[in-house]
């Protein structure tokens, strides 16, 4: 089960992309030890099960939702934050098993998303009409947004207090799930306190009111004739997952349990390695490879066909069902001449495609602020699923940077956010995320088109 050479800390040999520059290595030893003894965040029974949920959504039964932030932080480490993120995903959800008449798999991008890759290990600016360059802000894993020099300096300590955050995330979360908060039967208990207000359209609202109302009479219907699939349903169960990037703290997690043979990430169910970090010799792909969880691993646009047969090869050799992701992020205008190559590379070996309509459409507005706009996340989204179905193959999934907060990071969508609009609540450390109105719209647009493109195959 074990693949030959591989054990947790086999990774140290390769080169690791994006490591942070830690100036005292006893110390990140002396957190990883302590990682190393405390109880995992998740158990390798959960894992395998949403591997098997997984393996159905490649098999086109399932679609997956996978969101949350760019970068997690511990500041935001509080209630609201965390259950309006749950009430996004939740109707978000709603509107896609609706839309497109299947179960879905709900996957947090939270509960230990800390760790993030940069294009520039340094940044400089002007602080006092001078000149200061600090290091790059690697998430709260590593370092803190703030910019002053204690604040940039990547501290060992964070290891641990990420991961104390993690749990503290995820115990909320668990005790809001098992406690009835995610009930589909209840789906207005989900309403964020400004639904009724402005943020949504009068027309979305409507949409969402008469469908939510279908749903909860259909559900009761169902459950009145003694409908065996009721149960699976209607069930509402949230998984984990962050990018797997900083691999003194991942493979300090990563364990043997009882009863199972191979080795676990429990820091997460579903680990991903980033673009930046996927190169087949490198430290992400070697430690990847040994782990009994679902893996995902981002590919952009200069991906080329041999990186996937060889990540097929490396990541998954006896095409486990469930087990291997690929999350295309390849920007609006990459698509159509990106895409179908690969997908043809990977031909039928098993996979699940997901696709990340944010990374691969991020811009800077002239006065320097970090943007994507809805139109293009759209367009980015339409483009591969028009991909997909010309290839045959199943778009399994969509991954998205949101928050179920108003707020102002990326432009368009329904209310029309402007450039000039995204200084008033931008609170992203990293990139920008599709703010509540823009998250639910665009489930709506896409349940519409995939529901559309169905029956067109009916
Ligand atoms: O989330 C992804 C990356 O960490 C992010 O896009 C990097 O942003 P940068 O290009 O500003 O470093
Ligand atoms: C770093 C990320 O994306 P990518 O690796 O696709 O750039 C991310 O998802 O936050
Ligand atoms: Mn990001």
């Amino acid at each position: 089960m074990t693949p030959q050479d591989w054990f947790p800390q086999s990774w140290r040999t390769r080169p690791a992309a994006q490591a942070p520059p830690y100036e005292d290595e006893a110390a990140v030893q002396r957190a990883t030890d302590t990682l190393a003894s405390l109880p995992p965040l998740v158990t390798s029974w959960e894992i395998e099960r949403l591997k098997s949920l997984l393996a159905e959504a490649q098999e086109g039964k399932r679609f997956v939702l996978q969101g949350g932030d760019c970068a997690e932080t511990v500041a935001d480490c509080r209630p609201e934050p965390i259950a309006d993120k749950l009430k996004i995903l939740l109707q978000m959800s709603l509107v896609l098993v609706h839309g497109l008449r299947r179960p879905v798999v709900r996957i947090g991008r939270f509960a230990g998303q800390y760790a993030k890759p940069r294009s520039q290990y340094i940044e400089t600016r002007i602080v006092d009409g001078k000149e200061v360059t600090l290091p790059s802000y690697f998430g709260d894993l590593v370092n803190r947004v703030g910019f002053t020099a204690e604040e940039r300096r990547p501290d060992p300590a964070n290891l641990v207090a990420g991961f104390h955050h993690a749990a503290l995330t995820l115990n909320f979360i668990r005790a809001l799930v098992d406690g009835g908060f995610a009930d589909l039967h209840h789906p207005h208990q989900w309403d964020l306190a400004f639904t009724r207000e402005a943020a949504l359209s009068a027309e979305l609202r409507a949409e969402y009111e008469r469908m939510s109302q279908n749903l909860s009479d259909g559900m009761h219907l169902m459950e009145a004739l003694g409908e065996a699939r009721i149960e699976e349903l209607t069930r509402v169960e949230f998984f984990t997952s962050h990018e797997g990037l900083n691999l003194p703290y991942e493979s300090a997690l990563t364990r043997e349990v009882p009863r199972r043979p191979g080795h676990y990430n429990l820091s997460t169910h579903l680990p991903w390695i980033g673009e930046r970090t996927r190169a087949l010799d490198g430290a992400h792909v070697e430690f990847f490879r040994g782990l009994r969880n679902p893996v995902g691993v981002k590919l952009g646009p200069k991906t080329t066909a041999d990186d996937v047969r060889q990540l097929i090869e490396t990541l998954n050799p006896e095409d486990e069902p469930g087990r291997l992701i690929f999350i295309t992020r390849m920007g609006a205008k990459h698509v159509e001449n990106e895409l179908p190559r690969l997908l043809e590379a990977a031909g039928r070996h098993r996979v699940l495609w997901i696709c990340d309509p944010m990374h691969g459409n991020t811009h800077s507005t002239a006065s320097g602020i970090k943007t994507r706009s809805f139109d293009a996340i759209l367009e980015d989204l339409e483009r591969t699923q028009d991909v997909h179905s010309r290839a045959g193959t199943w778009l399994g999934g969509v991954h998205f940077e949101l928050t179920g907060q108003d707020v102002t990071e990326c432009v368009g969508g329904a209310a029309g956010l402007s450039e000039e609009g995204l200084e008033a609540n931008y609170a992203s450390p990293c990139d920008p995320r599709l703010n509540y109105q823009q998250s639910l719209e665009l489930a709506f647009l896409l349940a519409r088109r995939m529901r559309g493109q169905d029956r067109g195959q009916g």
